[in-house]
């Protein structure tokens, strides 16, 4: 690559370090290098001094920074919590155009709505939620990016917003919007990010051999990273918050758009990186890849946590099965309702819905309570309770004259478990948030099953 091409480059990554660390950049201003952002989260102590004034998360005055150190830790700040969130709120103000008059005016979006939650160290935690929930935004307060307009974030002890530059020296962050320059291959990026950390050049570039044959990125690293695919973009995003070994990992969104074997790798890395001791925390949007790489998860709704736990703890706090029955394989709103009133009417049913998404498929969830007050099979096990009670719904739906497509049951899943809590499914969720974005939002609705939102 041209010489000066790339010590401009470096120049301005230089200069695009020291506005967007210092949070001088106007707002609105492009950067000329793609990656600038992901330089947000380099602690300031990489740049040469004279540009280190009032940089604008680390401002504050030397008082409250005394106090901070004096405090003692309080109790869930002990050394088994790797981030503690308490009680964090934050409203953005956004702007609408209204259409008739084509004037904007202010709207306040509230992102978070009192979220505590605590992550342990050596776990791989995930957040779930739909569109909106509050995922990135809770991220970001937790990566310094963000200030929350009230409450706290910690992580190893360190106080985000007061201590932020302690916090930087110990979190790797990889964001959905992480851009890369063209103009570079990917081991010109992973050196330049060695630099900014100070690593010793031999160690880097041992580690970046390391971190190249985990993510397998072996035919890539020496190409310019334009002619990259998004999943190896990723990959080489992940290396960069890997690179200088992080003990807490924050991840938005990982796997994104990737097809399977991106993910695959993506999923082996972040597992063995916590299987290291070392803390991870991600947002998905996948129930299935939370399932499988969570340790514990928190789900989001509305800017509100609303469950924590491990996947089998909330599955279990939920119970029963999970059915699904289909009167035509393509069925129309009126069948499905008409069909779902007889099933009521005959008192065999509880919690039942038809789902639109599913070509009104009409979904229950049936619970051992339900079969005991049936009387169904008292002394029998749970397979064949379950298996009598779908007889029971095909004979009932058969006698008031419903031809059955096809009755399914399962286990529940998270999916059931964010519908029990939140009364919606997640594209429910994706859909009304797309439609309302930034509008009034609702209030959220009961449980199905009474559950109380945490
Ligand atoms: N900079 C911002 N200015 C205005 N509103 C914002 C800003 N950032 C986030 N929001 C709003 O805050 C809410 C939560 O957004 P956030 O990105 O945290 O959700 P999310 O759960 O990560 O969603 P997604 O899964 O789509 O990424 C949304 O309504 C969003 O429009």
């Amino acid at each position: 690559m041209d010489q000066s091409i790339r010590s401009k480059s470096v120049r301005w990554l230089r200069v695009v370090n020291k506005t967007e660390m210092l949070g001088l950049r106007p707002q609105g201003e492009r950067t000329c290098l793609g990656f600038a952002h992901l330089l947000r989260t380099v602690p300031s102590e990489c740049f040469p001094r004279k540009y280190c004034y009032s940089p604008r998360f680390t401002r504050c005055s030397k008082r409250s920074i005394r106090e901070l150190k004096n405090q003692a830790p309080s109790q869930n700040s002990s050394s088994e919590i790797a981030v503690q969130v308490r009680d964090v709120c934050k409203t953005f103000q956004d702007k609408r155009k209204n259409l008739l008059t084509g004037r904007f005016r202010a709207v306040s979006v509230p992102a978070l709505r009192g979220i505590s939650l605590d992550v342990n160290r050596g776990e791989v935690f995930g957040m779930l939620g739909p569109n909106s929930s509050g995922k990135t935004t809770l991220l970001r307060c937790m990566s310094t990016l963000c200030k929350p307009d009230k409450g706290n974030v910690h992580v190893l002890g360190k106080h985000t917003v007061h201590q932020s530059a302690a916090v930087r020296k110990q979190i790797g962050c990889v964001f959905q919007d992480a851009g890369l320059d063209k103009i570079l291959t990917g081991r010109e990026h992973l050196e330049l990010f060695g630099g900014l950390y100070h690593i010793p050049r031999i160690r880097c570039r041992r580690r970046i051999d390391e971190l190249v044959e985990m993510l397998e990125m072996g035919p890539y690293v020496d190409r310019l990273t334009g002619t990259y695919s998004g999943g190896i973009k990723r990959r080489l995003d992940l290396a960069l918050g890997l690179l200088h070994e992080p003990p807490v990992l924050l991840l938005d969104e990982p796997t994104v758009g990737l097809d399977l074997s991106s993910r695959r790798v993506i999923w082996n890395t972040v597992r063995r990186y916590a299987e290291a001791g070392n803390t991870v925390v991600f947002t998905s949007h996948y129930l299935e890849e939370v399932e499988l790489l969570a340790d514990r998860v928190a789900i989001l709704d509305d800017g509100r946590c609303i469950a924590i736990g491990s996947p089998q703890e909330l599955k279990q706090r939920i119970g029963g099965r999970r059915f699904t029955i289909r009167i035509q394989e393509f069925c129309s709103e009126k069948v499905a309702q008409a069909a779902l009133e007889v099933l009521q009417h005959e008192g065999i049913v509880e919690d039942a819905r038809v789902n639109a998404f599913e070509f009104n498929a009409i979904e229950l969830f049936v619970q051992s309570e339900l079969l005991n007050r049936l009387e169904i099979d008292p002394r029998a096990d749970a397979d064949s309770a379950y298996n009598s009670y779908t007889e029971l719904l095909r004979q009932t739906l058969k006698t008031n004259g419903f031809e059955l497509f096809g009755i399914t049951q399962r286990g529940v899943s998270l999916s059931d478990v964010y519908l029990a809590l939140a009364g919606r499914d997640f594209r429910e969720a994706d859909q009304a948030a797309r439609l309302s974005e930034g509008s009034m939002k609702r209030q959220p609705k009961r449980s199905a099953f009474n559950a109380e939102p945490q």
